[in-house]
């Protein structure tokens, strides 16, 4: 470990982020009682330029107004190239109250941009006495996105989560595809005349993990597009998982199961991460700092990964 040591990321479920448009009121309520752990509502690209006012409107109206229970709350607000966004910002902050617990900041592609964003939250949350600050989600979805990732991912106190959009993502990148995360048919590997799928976005992911640990930032997998597909959104969020991201976007309500499904510890992973850690302790007494397990080498790293999942498991229960 470094001397200076990795911060641990905010304590709270954070295995499906359902999504829906403001402009679409009469589903606010099935997201509220929806079984996912945020509620992400848009302002931005499912809401259209003529729907922006009203939109924004009935979102302010739902936050007031709603039971959201225990849900955390996040609005996606427009993005810093648009008219909307300080609109967006100011009447979300004077007019949404304490119940609104995060923005969702997209296509962010520089450190400054959170930086402008924060500045100006920062002076309404004074100017009103706002008692918990707001907290911030950024969306990686452009080739600078994903170049400054780091710098992003340090850029202010108040960012929580970092998600990948795909979508827009592969159209910053130029890549040759419509489809919004999963399988892409072209992008394989021959060997002896045998297709062998690959990742497109394993990269990315990977790069939004290593800077979301590095800072304390919840790492997410952005969405899934094709939402008739639950075996292609359930291989898509087990790598995504298996990479340490800890949950992923649902764009339609039949993805929230298939996410909570894989972002939840099976009883059998929690059961053989406590047994690891029973392993070690009696390794540990007998004054040795690795031993056997099921026939496999654990050691004092296999202590930190079995806590990743208790961890994980317990947060969840709570
Ligand atoms: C995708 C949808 C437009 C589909 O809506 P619809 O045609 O109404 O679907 P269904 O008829 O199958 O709906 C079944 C019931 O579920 C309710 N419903 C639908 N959507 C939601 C929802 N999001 N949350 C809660 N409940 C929902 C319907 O009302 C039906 O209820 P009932 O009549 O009682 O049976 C729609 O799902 C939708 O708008 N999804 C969200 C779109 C969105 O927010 N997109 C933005 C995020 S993705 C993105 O931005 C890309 C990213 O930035 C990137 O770059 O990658
Ligand atoms: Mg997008």
């Amino acid at each position: 470990m470094s001397f200076r040591l990795q911060p641990a990321a905010p304590a709270r479920p954070n295995r499906c982020q359902l999504f829906g448009p403001g402009s679409r009121p009469a589903i606010f309520e099935k997201m509220a009682t929806s079984a996912a752990d945020v509620i992400n509502i848009d302002l931005e690209d499912s809401v259209a330029p003529s729907d922006k006012e009203t939109a924004r409107a009935n979102v302010i109206k739902a936050i007031n107004e709603m039971d959201w229970g225990t849900k955390y709350l996040s609005v996606r607000i427009n993005g810093l190239d648009t008219p909307w966004w300080y609109r967006d910002v100011v009447d979300l902050l004077e007019q949404g109250g304490e119940r609104l617990n995060q923005i969702m900041i997209p296509k962010v592609g520089c450190a400054e941009d959170v930086y402008a964003v924060d500045a100006l939250v920062t002076a309404i949350e004074r100017a009103t006495g706002r008692k918990t600050p707001i907290t911030f989600e950024v969306i990686i979805e452009s080739a600078a996105g994903i170049a400054h990732v780091e710098a992003i991912a340090a850029s202010s106190p108040r960012l929580q989560a970092m998600s990948l959009g795909a979508a827009d993502f592969a159209a910053s990148m130029g890549m040759q595809t419509t489809g919004i995360g999963g399988t892409q048919a072209n992008y394989y590997m021959l060997h002896e005349g045998a297709k062998y799928w690959s990742d497109p976005w394993h990269w990315a992911q990977t790069a939004i993990v290593a800077a979301c640990r590095t800072h304390g930032i919840l790492p997410v997998d952005g969405p899934f597009g094709d939402f008739s597909d639950d075996e292609g959104f359930r291989a898509q969020a087990l790598r995504s998982a298996t990479l340490g991201m800890v949950g992923k976007w649902a764009i339609h309500p039949k993805q929230v199961a298939l996410a909570n499904e894989v972002f939840t510890p099976s009883d059998e992973a929690v059961a053989e991460a406590r047994e690891i850690l029973a392993a070690m302790d009696a390794a540990k007494a007998r004054g040795e700092g690795a031993t056997v397990y099921k026939g496999r080498l654990v050691d004092i790293a296999s202590i930190k990964q079995a806590e990743v999942i208790v961890r994980q498991s317990e947060m969840i229960a709570r």
